[in-house]
């Protein structure tokens, strides 16, 4: 079978995207057809199904926002044997989408998903070879021996299996009670092998402790892992270690949306201390097989086999944390108000962080919003003359008149935006993005430019979507603009960022006020407030606007920016059948294009 000829329209598709070209003839390249991220697809469910033909994959390439991908592999012989397992046979992702194959004469780089070459976090230390093989058996005996699991019985539900020792540690509230040690549970003497050789290096200087007095087995099965999480800053010291035993895994570190993946070693020690053990999370994704690097620079892919890893730390008493990283203190969080539940914080924040802001600026918000983005007009002119569009947080309307042809109505929460709409004679009405008044399937088209990124909970920015998708006649199309977190695309900075070089001067002083104003919200939020005009570190961040006439005023703006393929995944969770039928990036913000089916 020729596949150019099987699929010559996906194939022009990859073609004209990324330049790429089929090959009639074996390569070692394959593009797959069918798979990528934005169908919902991710490099492991297509690494499990190239794994089961047998061939070896030493290179994928996702490529964000779409629908396929690339694997490389070492020769032709071993695509081949991909290509023949899989194409047109093989369904990949829960939704069992089909996998087609073309050979291609090269691979097209894309900058995303590098999570390898970045430098460990802060305090991060992994010791290869820490264990003699003979050591590590040794230590396998000592912490599986059955007198010592007595009085715990194995905790099948976490899937993995956790053996505590010194103390339990409580996974109800991931705390230890320092009143009940385990007795009869000591940590095995096995272990003293690891003390002394830590001792005399300087590894140790900064550490809050010589010995450990808690140590938690985990022993996983390959597909088990262990959800991103910070070890209780309350309950433990400075470092954590953790030993690897029996199979290499790789690690997953996070703080913000950074990752960086690390494969520990079988008989390997990770030493988290001071940042890495208190501002970025850990875990380990539920897989069987790991995406590694080689030394050569690719990636391949490894299968796991059974894992145990020892993890060593000391209770910290009394059990409170006065760290300097208050994003994931359990001690720092818990002296915040905690009353209210999670929907009325996220609606009070918008209450106090959007509503009343724009009420308070929308005069002058409303002078700064005049131009209309090109992508959005030209999605308004593919609709018929007198189609029936609704903007959904339509401000001061400025979309509702781009194209005389259609019937446009607009909607809005902010009384003083309306109210500029509503005297340049808008047809606009005041309600809730969240609950519209208006006729389910009476629209053509509905419009949400920069609007759901004003909602303070996944639930909520979904909420929103449905809503628009109810109003949808069957065939109606929506588009959304969120801001994006990543301002810079292909090098390129967007407006937002680019407008930074204009106002460097009055930049000192405006980080200093933010700082300052920071510190006055301390006490009663974590939203960190934004610097103007710079990139984004968080996907929560107040946003000051300064108004006018009185520079000093601030206003602070609660935003959610999206992260790449975020927005994608909500539209896939609408209930309501619908399509998404295109998505993009335009001058740092996310957008999509739904269809109601
Ligand atoms: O398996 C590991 O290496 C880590 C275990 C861990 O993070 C924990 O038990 O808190
Ligand atoms: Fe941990």
């Amino acid at each position: 079978m020729v596949p150019s000829m099987v699929f010559p329209a996906l194939l022009a598709i990859i073609k004209s995207d990324c330049q790429v070209e089929a090959s009639e003839t074996p390569t070692r390249h394959l593009a797959v057809l069918n798979v990528g991220l934005s169908n919902g697809l991710s490099e492991e469910v297509l690494l499990e199904a190239a794994f089961a033909t047998g061939g070896k994959v030493s290179r994928v390439e996702m490529c964000p926002g779409k629908s396929y991908c690339f694997l490389t592999c070492c020769t032709p012989q071993e695509a081949q044997l991909i290509f023949e397992g899989m194409h047109n046979i093989a369904h990949i992702g829960q939704d069992g989408a089909v996998a087609y194959m073309s050979y291609v004469k090269e691979v097209p780089i894309f900058e995303a998903g590098n999570q390898w070459n970045r430098s460990l976090p802060n305090g991060l230390v992994l010791l290869k070879d820490f264990v003699s093989e003979a050591e590590e058996a040794d230590l396998l005996a000592a912490v599986a021996s059955k007198e010592q699991t007595t009085d715990q019985e194995e905790n099948s539900l976490k899937h993995r299996k956790v053996r505590h020792f010194g103390y339990e540690f409580l996974y109800g509230t991931n705390n230890v009670d320092p009143n009940r040690p385990l007795e009869h549970q000591p940590i095995p003497r096995a272990c003293n092998i690891l003390w002394s050789r830590l001792g005399d290096g300087k590894l140790s200087d900064n550490w809050d402790w010589s010995q450990p007095d808690q140590l938690t087995v985990n022993v996983y099965e390959p597909g088990h892992g262990i959800p991103p999480h910070v070890d209780t800053h309350s309950a433990f010291l400075d470092p954590i270690l953790s030993l690897s035993l029996q199979s290499d895994v790789v690690m997953d570190f996070r703080r913000g949306q950074e990752t960086i993946s690390l494969l520990l070693p079988r008989r390997s020690l990770l030493i988290m201390s001071g940042e890495a053990r208190y501002d970025w999370t850990h875990g380990i994704k539920p897989k069987h097989l790991d995406v590694v690097p080689t030394a050569e620079g690719n990636l391949t892919t490894q299968a796991r086999s059974q894992r145990t890893s020892l993890t060593f730390r000391c209770l910290r008493q009394p059990s409170v944390c006065s760290c300097s990283f208050p994003q994931l203190c359990d001690t720092r969080q818990s002296s915040k108000p905690q009353s209210q539940d999670l929907s009325e914080q996220a609606t009070s924040l918008e209450q106090q962080n959007v509503h009343e802001v724009y009420d308070k600026i929308s005069q002058h918000f409303s002078e700064t919003r005049h131009s209309p983005w090109p992508q959005v007009v030209q999605f308004l002119d593919s609709f018929e003359p007198h189609s029936t569009i609704l903007d959904v947080g339509c401000g001061n309307g400025k979309y509702l008149n781009c194209n005389t042809q259609l019937v446009a109505f607009g909607c809005d929460r902010s009384q003083g935006l309306l109210e500029v709409g509503r005297a340049r004679g808008f047809q606009i009405f005041r309600c809730d993005c969240l609950s519209l008044p208006v006729r389910s399937a009476s629209m053509d088209g509905c419009l949400s430019i920069a609007v759901i990124h004003h909602l303070a909970t996944p639930d909520r920015r979904l909420a929103a979507l449905r809503e628009m998708a109810r109003v949808l006649r069957p065939g109606g199309r929506a588009l959304v603009y969120v801001w994006a977190k990543d301002q810079r695309r292909n090098d390129k900075k967007s407006a937002y960022l680019r407008q930074n070089k204009a106002v460097n001067r009055q930049r000192t002083t405006e980080e200093e006020q933010r700082q300052k104003q920071q510190k006055e919200m301390d006490t009663h939020t974590l939203l960190p407030i934004h610097t103007n005009r710079t990139e984004f570190q968080q996907q929560d961040v107040l946003v000051p606007w300064k108004t006018k006439d009185d520079q000093s005023k601030t206003f602070l703006r609660y935003y959610h920016v999206f992260e790449e393929q975020e927005l994608e995944q909500l539209v896939n969770q609408i209930n309501t059948e619908v399509e998404l039928i295109k998505s993009y990036y335009d001058q740092g913000n996310h957008c999509v294009i739904f269809k109601k089916l």
